[in-house]
């Protein structure tokens, strides 16, 4: 059993809460992601995993068994941080096989391990190098790879990728993702990054300010965001949030409506909830230049190049919306119609800003994408 279960766990440093009643499992053999903005505990709750924190309050089981007194070498984990320091007087393979040594594993499966690990992190070559005269690129992989021979059950990495630039950090993902259906461990990575979460992920941890805001697969964490929070952290540009009220049967937004289906019609009936907010991303907002059906007016405020489209600011409702394009054929200061994709809408619920759910034809049908 690798499965990790939070049990009401919390961490304070002094009088500050950092992560707030946490209560969750990681299943065994998954790539978990933690993901969230800056200082929302993600690290903290990563570093109680690996036995570097302890736990305030609360339970902490690994592989089924209370371990909040288990120091972190006692722990199976084998771990990649963003600052991996390696030895710098010890070559590659040194440098790789250095814990298994210590740690008195033969030595025929060092070798095997070894081999294993250059081969799959493509470090075949440089085995005797020192890390003064790798490039940055090749570092990150021999801590990879280093973690990675010692075959642990949890494998934690927290921004593993971050010194890498954009082309290096795509193929180390994909490395990761070999690596993992070659061991299985239970995967535990922390990162800001949503597309490193969105691509590496089976399922993402999303975090604020030390709660945790949704746990669920990527696609149903774009699709289906259980609060505002996460409709606005995932995806660029944010997910636009307006005020509506519902009366008879449509959406208004000030002295403009719109028409929705008759199944939404009935969920929000059946909703309890006074008053509620809009949500829907730049993507699913169609502009145009003539009224049409459903569209309402909305006024052009600036156009942003975002190389495969841009970005179109406008005023809608007296608020602000964004909109995506794949043309800039737009004036600033003209007025167009909007017409948002009801397949794609987001209720929430003004009170609580948790969203109010789907139909339930929706929540069952694979997301549709444009
Ligand atoms: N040793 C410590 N003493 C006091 N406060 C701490 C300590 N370590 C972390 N914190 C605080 O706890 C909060 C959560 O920190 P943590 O490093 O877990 O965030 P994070 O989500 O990983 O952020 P980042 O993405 O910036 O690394 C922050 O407000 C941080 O300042």
């Amino acid at each position: 059993m690798k499965e990790i279960r939070f049990e009401n766990v919390k961490k304070s440093y002094g009088h500050t809460e950092v992560v707030k009643n946490l209560n969750f499992s990681i299943h065994e053999g998954e790539r978990l992601i933690l993901l969230g903005p800056s200082g929302c505990g993600k690290s903290t709750t990563l570093r109680m995993i690996a036995g570097l924190e302890d736990v305030s309050s609360g339970n902490l089981y690994m592989g089924g068994k209370l371990v909040n007194d288990v120091p972190s070498g006692k722990r199976e984990v084998a771990m990649v941080f963003q600052n991996y320091a390696l030895y710098p007087h010890m070559t590659v393979k040194q440098n790789i096989v250095y814990a298994l040594r210590m740690k008195k594993v033969p030595k025929k499966e060092i070798a095997a391990r070894l081999e294993d690990a250059l081969a799959m992190l493509q470090l075949r070559g440089l085995e005797d190098r020192l890390p003064k005269d790798l490039s940055g690129g090749q570092r990150q992989r021999v801590a990879l790879a280093r973690a990675v021979v010692k075959q642990a059950d949890f494998f934690l990495l927290d921004e593993p990728l971050s010194n890498l630039d954009a082309q290096l950090r795509v193929s180390a993902r994909k490395e990761l993702v070999k690596i993992h259906e070659k061991y299985k461990q239970t995967i535990v990575y922390v990162t800001h990054d949503q597309i490193e979460a969105m691509t590496v992920g089976d399922r993402i941890a999303l975090l604020n300010e030390g709660v945790l805001q949704m746990l669920d697969t990527p696609e149903n964490v774009y699709h289906r965001p259980a609060n505002i929070f996460t409709a606005k952290f995932i995806g660029a540009p944010p997910t636009n949030i307006l005020e509506m009220v519902y009366y008879d049967k449509h959406i208004r937004f000030g002295d403009q409506k719109m028409s929705i289906p008759n199944e939404w019609i009935q969920h929000i009936q059946k909703a309890n909830a006074r008053e509620m907010v809009f949500g829907i991303r730049p993507e699913h907002l169609e502009i145009m230049e003539e009224h049409g059906e459903n569209t309402m007016y909305a006024i052009v405020r600036a156009i942003e190049n975002l190389g495969a489209e841009y970005a179109v600011y406008l005023t809608f409702n007296n608020e602000e919306v964004i909109a995506l394009s794949p043309h800039k054929e737009w004036r600033v200061g003209e007025q167009v119609y909007i017409r948002p994709n009801v397949q794609h809408m987001h209720i929430f619920d003004m009170a609580t800003t948790n969203s109010i759910g789907y139909p339930e034809k929706m929540v069952n049908r694979v997301p549709v994408f444009n």
